[in-house]
């Protein structure tokens, strides 16, 4: 999987509202009602990575989650990163 310039990292994020890149990843944090809606829109989330075979790096406080993602194989953000960044919202705003 090639990884992405910049310059494209920075166009696809352009239909993400509220995701940002920090070199190494793209990245949001959300604020939810409490620890268990997190927790719940996790294990959703979980098994949506299962199918895409794509992982993120998040932490969860409480009820605030902050996930971040990058490829691993490609040391890089790759089109996998937006497509689960792209699945994620959808969980989140069908919550
Ligand atoms: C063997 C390799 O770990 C798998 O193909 C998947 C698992 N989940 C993954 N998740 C992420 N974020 N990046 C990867 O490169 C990746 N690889």
């Amino acid at each position: 999987m090639e990884k992405l310039t910049e310059t494209q990292i920075n166009e696809s994020l352009k239909q993400l509202e509220g995701w940002a890149f920090d070199g190494e990843t793209i990245h949001k944090s959300f604020k939810f009602n409490d620890f268990k809606e997190t927790f719940s829109l996790m294990t959703q989330i979980a098994f949506e990575c299962e199918d895409l075979n794509h992982h993120p790096n998040w932490e969860n406080v409480y009820n605030n989650l902050t996930i971040k993602l990058n490829t691993h194989d490609a040391d890089g953000i790759t089109k996998k990163d937006f497509e689960l960044a792209d699945a994620i919202e959808k969980i989140i705003k069908n919550k």
